[in-house]
């Protein structure tokens, strides 16, 4: 029996079936719904899924507020498939990027009646896929025989709930001396999740007191900020800023926290990118995409943080959910220290907005 995958090893499986557009059968006691995630969706898929039965195209609230679909759901609304809608129509409700060329697709009708946790797990499931927040979903009988018959991965709501609130354990997998510009006293660990998702890193730097608060930053991925020297945003200047600080003091630790593009991965962080080129500020187009301002799981942080010995931080940042979430989790915040670098002409309106809508103090 310790062969059989674990609900963490299913949850993982789960995650890659969607990516590769394959259906997952989700179970509550007495329901039993197939889901697709809409991104990587084809026609064959799709016209399988509708001989099933009734389809429905779970998105979430915020996506549900620009196509001004009926939202009975609190935080996701549940589109009837219209009868004659093909696949193009399917992902133009997930994909924001022709919404300025055909604003109407409606007239769109909402289901409200039935049990909408396991479209709410849905919709977590392809979220936590990094993919466009939408799902097809369609009411399967006998779901445990439709999926060994069809060799789908099956997870039943009560057990995979909890395992995708929580943040999964990390582990650190290797460690080693890596002398940089900032410091030549450098050290990389890097923490690898149990359930499947990407590592994160820790750098080390001198030997800081783990007695006393230590200068810390939790940098979030940014790819274009990082590696490319985007001027879109202040991330590339603010890791640079950070390392250097650490280096000049002898000591810190910057966690560097694969969460791409605010949690939302790369590919919806430049489909975001291509609706603020339509006009939309930063928060307007993570909202639009069907994504909260933030997608973030600031708890791997103060995770990894304890795992190195630390309880208190001297923290690098302008983002007071950074502060608040390092002490709701146990690293208490003795002192912020600002980090205001890299402002330029393509990133004013940027830090304008999260100054406006996200509370971040400059
Ligand atoms: N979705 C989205 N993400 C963005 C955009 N611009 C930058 N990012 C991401 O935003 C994150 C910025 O991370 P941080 O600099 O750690 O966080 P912050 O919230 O600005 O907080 P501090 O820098 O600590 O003040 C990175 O993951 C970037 O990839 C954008 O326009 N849209
Ligand atoms: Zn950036």
């Amino acid at each position: 029996m310790s062969l059989m995958p674990t609900m963490i090893d299913l949850l993982a499986r789960a995650r890659v079936d969607l990516r590769m557009g394959l259906p997952v059968v989700l179970t509550a006691p007495d329901s039993a719904v197939l889901a697709l995630a809409v991104e990587p969706l084809d026609s064959a898929r799709l016209n399988s899924v509708r001989a099933l039965g009734p389809v429905s195209l779970t998105v979430t609230a915020r996506r549900a507020e620009t196509l001004k679909a009926r939202i009975y759901d609190d935080d996701i609304a549940r589109i009837e498939l219209p009868s004659d809608a093909q696949l193009d129509w399917v992902q133009a409700i997930a994909d924001p990027s022709d919404d300025l060329k055909t604003p109407m697709k409606g007239p769109l009708r909402s289901h409200r009646d039935g049990d909408v946790a396991l479209h709410r797990l849905a919709i977590a499931l392809v979220k936590s896929a990094r993919l466009l927040p939408a799902a097809v979903i369609c009411p399967v009988a006998h779901p445990a025989q439709f999926a060994k018959s069809h060799g789908l991965t099956v997870l039943p709501l009560a057990a995979a709930n909890p395992l995708l609130m929580e943040s999964s354990p990390l582990h650190p997998v290797a460690a080693a001396r890596l002398p940089m510009d900032a410091a030549e006293a450098g050290r990389l660990h890097i923490y690898r999740p149990e359930d499947g998702a990407e590592e994160h890193y820790a750098i080390e730097i001198g030997k800081p007191d783990r007695n006393a608060p230590v200068l810390a930053r939790l940098h979030s991925a940014c790819f274009t900020g990082d590696v490319l020297g985007s001027l879109k945003c202040d991330c590339g200047p603010q890791l640079r800023a950070a390392l250097a600080q650490m280096g000049t003091e002898g000591s810190g630790v910057l966690l560097y926290l694969n969460q791409e593009g605010r949690g939302i991965g790369l590919a919806n962080k430049m489909r975001a990118y291509s609706l603020q080129d339509q006009g939309f500020d930063t928060v307007e187009a993570n909202h639009r995409l069907g994504f909260e301002d933030d997608e973030r799981d600031f708890r791997l942080g103060s995770a990894i943080l304890k795992q190195l010995g630390f309880s208190s931080v001297r923290l690098l940042t302008n983002n007071p959910n950074k502060i608040s979430m390092m002490e709701k989790t146990g690293i208490s915040v003795a002192e912020r220290v600002p980090l205001r670098v890299g402002e330029t002409d393509f990133n004013r309106g940027y830090l304008a907005t999260k100054a406006a809508k996200s509370g971040h103090l400059f």
